[in-house]
């Protein structure tokens, strides 16, 4: 799966190359000012919220919503950030980014398989705050080269890591911000014990994010307690009966365990 969809984006930036050089873009860019990891580090506990309609395992997951409005609907609900999914395969684009941007406040995560610089440009472009750089898919170099371009733009990566050898690699390039992806990106299936066991290996001054497969206040409350300071949830939140409430519960997971450990 994982191979199908870089190939595609790969032939997408290609596309997209043709119609706006990297010239043309750079010469349009306004600095970002690390929003994303201001935002994370000034709570206690973050939901980063992802506006996701369909996936490539699940076809689509949300049909009553658009993107803009499912960001809406995170924002006023206590959201940290937004996470907005610019990849085709998962029904989204890169003006998404500029769309949401349009009417909330809140920090944007660009959600996209990033394999080439030019993407990092072009989030930039559409207003992202921070990018997602999938260890699994980028060499040691490539790693650091993205993490300094991003950089330079102004912009937060969240540095997603799914096995222990991908955290050390990601670990040794100094990224400050670690996504730890609950989901295999080969089988596409997703089990949260993998945070709590890759958990033990991060180093004390990473900010550590859980991603995928999370559901409920309880996973919120058991991931908060064992030491992340956030969780990037989908799919739990798009295909929810009433979409405000589980975004609230998702919040609230994490601040009420927060509370019982100051009690204790
Ligand atoms: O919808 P979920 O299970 O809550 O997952 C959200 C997010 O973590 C997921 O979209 C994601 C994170 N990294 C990825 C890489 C590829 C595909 C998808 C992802």
């Amino acid at each position: 799966m994982l191979n199908k969809i870089v190939a595609q984006t790969r032939q997408a930036v290609a596309v997209s190359r043709q119609v706006r050089s990297l010239e043309d873009i750079r010469g349009n860019l306004v600095p970002g000012s690390f929003a994303f990891s201001a935002a994370i580090r000034q709570c206690d506990w973050t939901l980063i919220a992802e506006c996701k309609l369909a996936s490539p395992a699940k076809g689509t997951l949300c049909s009553v919503y658009s993107v803009p409005e499912l960001a809406a609907i995170f924002a006023a609900n206590g959201a940290t950030a937004l996470s907005v999914h610019t990849n085709a395969c998962f029904r989204g684009s890169m003006n998404d980014i500029a769309k949401v941007k349009a009417i909330v406040t809140l920090p944007v995560l660009c959600k996209e398989f990033i394999i080439d610089a030019y993407q990092l440009y072009a989030a930039r472009e559409a207003g992202a705050d921070a990018v997602l750089l999938i260890a699994a898919i980028l060499s040691d170099a490539e790693l650091k080269q993205f993490l300094q371009i991003a950089h330079d733009l102004g912009m937060d990566c969240l540095v997603e890591v799914h096995t222990l050898e991908e955290l050390i690699r990601v670990q040794r390039t100094g990224a400050g911000l670690i996504g730890i992806n609950n989901r295999d990106l080969q089988t596409f299936t997703t089990n949260i014990q993998q945070t709590f066991n890759l958990l033990p290996y991060c180093e004390p001054d990473r900010l550590i994010v859980s991603e995928s497969g999370i559901k409920a206040g309880q996973d919120a409350a058991r991931l908060k307690s064992a030491g992340v300071c956030g969780i990037l949830v989908g799919e739990g939140l798009v295909t929810a009966h009433d979409i405000a409430a589980k975004t609230r519960e998702l919040v609230l997971g994490g601040i009420q365990q927060e509370r019982r450990c100051q009690n204790v």
